[in-house]
């Protein structure tokens, strides 16, 4: 059995390979011609796989991908292809789930606009000019500043794409007291939190009720531009749209004309439809939104846990038995 590495890894995870790989050979071929000389025999493979090496292989069995969205790594020959393919979801699922709720934090509390009132010493409670939230009306009455500042337990938030992130979304958000709904084409619970995740006819139901709508979905054929215009308006005037899954899967023109004309309160956003966001983009200006630079994964236990995936595939491989993480080509996840 062979197994080749391309393009090349560092040393260190170069010897963890090989020392996973045990009787089954290793290449690591150092440019393009050698790659596609040593996939002509090679039954695995792990990095980037092209149509040029793909039509090269004569025996090859599985492939791991180096990323979890697949939608650049795809290509027809690949889905048709008989190879098992596997991919990296669900090493970011908490790291995610983390920045999701830094977001849902910071709307709730409006820190994203008291930074900004930060940066130019100003004090002024976003809602009302009393200084003294909750007692300013007297008694059982509630004043502007407690309005403009939620209450999480009162909010639900409803995640479209309940997998590894969105079920780890799902598990903060309860244990923030949040209502939470999901929405998913295979429902699958989130154990002793969310035993209903609806079928995807429900989604614009979902929407009408979140607080905070968040996409946690591949990029597949059937989620490209889900969220349009008419998508949008079906959210709440007052909720927040947040999308960590992929840039394309919302309209970025129909949510910026969304937001324009309050239709909906606010969104945040590390995935765009164009990356980098152009710098001239009006969402750059707009004090309801939150941007950040594709980073929501980021995090120093990736890399580790990238390399256990890999390692525990090639071990499962040896030993003849289904890799972690098997995608199905044609759904593109
Ligand atoms: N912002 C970032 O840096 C990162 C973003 N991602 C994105 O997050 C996505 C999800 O990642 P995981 O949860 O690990 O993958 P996963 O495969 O565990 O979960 C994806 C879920 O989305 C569901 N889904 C598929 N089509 C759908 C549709 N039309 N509507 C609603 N749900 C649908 C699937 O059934 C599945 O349950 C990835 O595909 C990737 O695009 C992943 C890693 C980092
Ligand atoms: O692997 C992916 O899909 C990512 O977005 C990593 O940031």
């Amino acid at each position: 059995m062979k197994f080749v590495v391309f393009p090349p890894v560092d040393d260190r995870r170069l010897a963890a390979i090989r020392s996973a790989a045990g009787p089954m050979q290793v290449a690591a071929p150092a440019d393009a011609n050698a790659a596609l000389r040593e996939i002509v025999d090679a039954d695995a493979f792990f990095g980037k796989l092209t149509p040029d090496l793909l039509a090269a292989a004569t025996q090859l069995k599985w492939v791991q991908s180096p990323t979890a969205s697949l939608e650049h790594y795809l290509f027809p020959e690949l889905i048709e292809h008989p190879l098992r393919l596997s991919n990296m979801r669900g090493l970011f699922s908490d790291v995610i789930a983390d920045h999701v709720m830094g977001y849902v934090l910071c709307f709730a509390r409006q820190l994203h606009r008291y930074l900004r009132q930060q940066i130019n010493h100003t004090w002024s409670p976003i809602g009302g000019e009393q200084t003294r939230p909750g007692f300013a009306t007297g008694p059982g009455q509630v004043s502007p500043i407690d309005r403009a500042h939620q209450h999480l337990g009162d909010c639900t938030l409803g995640v479209v794409g309940v997998g590894h992130i969105g079920s780890e979304i799902v598990r903060r958000a309860a244990a923030f007291g949040m209502t939470v709904l999901g929405v998913d084409p295979y429902p699958r619970p989130v154990e002793g939190v969310l035993d209903d995740v609806w079928a995807l006819d429900r989604l614009d139901e979902l929407l009408a009720a979140s607080d905070y709508v968040v996409i946690a979905a591949p990029h597949t054929p059937e989620t490209e531009k889900l969220f349009d215009a008419q998508r949008i308006s079906w959210m709440k005037s007052s909720a927040v749209l947040i999308n960590i899954g992929r840039g394309i899967i919302v309209d970025l023109q129909d949510l910026t004309d969304a937001l324009e004309g309050n239709v909906i309160a606010g969104a945040a956003l590390d995935v765009f439809e164009t990356e980098p966001l152009p710098e001239d983009h009006p969402l750059w200006g707009m004090e309801n939104v939150i941007l950040t630079p594709h980073v929501a994964a980021a995090s120093p236990r990736v890399a580790e846990r990238h390399l256990d995936v890999l390692l525990e595939n090639i071990r499962r491989f040896v030993a003849g038995e289904e890799p972690t993480n098997l995608v199905d080509k044609t759904q593109w996840f």
